[in-house]
């Protein structure tokens, strides 16, 4: 099968420079971030390290949008939360999106799949989500976080059904290309499971400024995790949303991961460092919504929802 890439940025170097060097299929990429197209194209292709080592430089296809004429079976989608709408909505008027296609996307927070089924029919939708750490160190330069094969990922049918038969082809390709693809028959429970634990790691390592092995050394990390995901489970049963992880699990997941991924900042703290917006709204904020919605109120969450927002604004004030 042919992949299209839509976001040529940390996850979309990483998911599509896989699938082609691993899985051997056919991967274009599309990049409305003109500064990254320009480089790559200048340089041949995208610079990619492992863990800061072993640079090369992998030779990819790239290009606007407007000027995109190909077909790809399956459209990949990472950009962050707050740029989709614009994104989606210049591919579709460059007419890259075809009734026969199908889309998979694991980017972190809620509320993009219901932008995506805009365009595409829900049944040819695949959710995911990624524990696969990333950095893009700047144009044309990315670098896999976490050793070879360390790659984790989930993804399930939109429409909650079993998998048809091109969906078992894109689970065999991720499998080739190395990024560890498992089956879920719970496309939001999947996903709010994975917005809980973005909500701890992230956000609290975004506002402290420090890596998830920092933050996993702090002996009260597990206490600040566990009030963060009780109120996520507590706001989650209300909705009747079934997670993957009950909330010991989730637990334990943050302190793996902080060991398995100590030198990783979150990708929330990459976008903090260098003067963007956060996608906090869709994630911490995700979750306060739904606990309000259902009567509810995420204290925590609230909370620290304006803490990043704060910690957003007074960049410009602080030296
Ligand atoms: N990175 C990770 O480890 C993981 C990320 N995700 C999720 O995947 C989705 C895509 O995220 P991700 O791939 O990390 O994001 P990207 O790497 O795509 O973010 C890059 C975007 O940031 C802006 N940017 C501007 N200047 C720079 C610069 N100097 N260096 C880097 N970026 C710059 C550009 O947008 P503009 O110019 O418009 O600001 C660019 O499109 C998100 O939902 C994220 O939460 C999920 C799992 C892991
Ligand atoms: C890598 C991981 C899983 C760590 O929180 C992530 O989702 C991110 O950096 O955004």
């Amino acid at each position: 099968m042919r992949y299209g890439i839509i976001g040529a940025g940390a996850m979309g170097y990483r998911y599509g420079v896989l699938l082609q060097e691993q899985a051997g299929v056919a991967v274009d990429f599309i990049e409305t971030w003109d500064p990254n197209r320009k480089q790559v194209e200048e340089q041949g292709g995208v610079y990619v390290s492992r863990d800061h080592q072993h640079r090369h430089l992998v030779p990819i296809q790239i290009y606007t949008p407007e000027a995109y004429h190909g077909h790809p079976d399956v459209w990949i989608v990472f950009k962050k939360q707050m740029q989709l709408d614009a994104e989606l909505e210049r591919d579709a008027a460059a007419d890259l999106f075809h009734p026969d296609q199908y889309v998979f996307s694991a980017m972190n927070g809620l509320g993009h799949f219901e932008k995506i089924a805009r365009y595409f029919n829900p049944n040819q939708i695949l959710a995911g989500t990624a524990m696969i750490a990333t950095v893009l160190n700047g144009p044309g330069d990315v670098d896999f976080m976490g050793p070879e094969r360390g790659e984790a990922m989930h993804m399930a049918p939109y429409n909650d059904q079993a998998p048809d038969e091109t969906m078992e082809a894109i689970y065999a390709d991720f499998q080739r290309a190395t990024l560890g693809p498992e089956w879920s028959t719970n496309w939001l429970g999947m996903c709010l499971t994975k917005v809980a634990f973005n909500a701890v790691c992230n956000t609290l390592c975004t506002m402290f400024e420090i890596n998830m092995g920092q933050f996993g050394s702090y002996p009260g990390a597990a206490a600040m995790a566990e009030q963060l995901f009780n109120e996520a489970h507590d706001a989650a049963a209300r909705a009747g949303i079934k997670l993957l992880e009950n909330r010991a699990q989730q637990v334990q997941s943050v302190l793996d991961s902080c060991v398995k991924l100590k030198y990783h900042y979150p990708s929330m703290y990459q976008d903090f460092s260098k003067g963007r917006p956060t996608e906090v709204d869709y994630i911490n904020g995700y979750i306060a919504r739904l606990g309000r919605e259902h009567d509810y109120p995420c204290r925590t969450h609230e909370f620290v929802t304006h803490e990043v927002h704060l910690a957003e604004q007074m960049r410009s004030v602080k030296k």
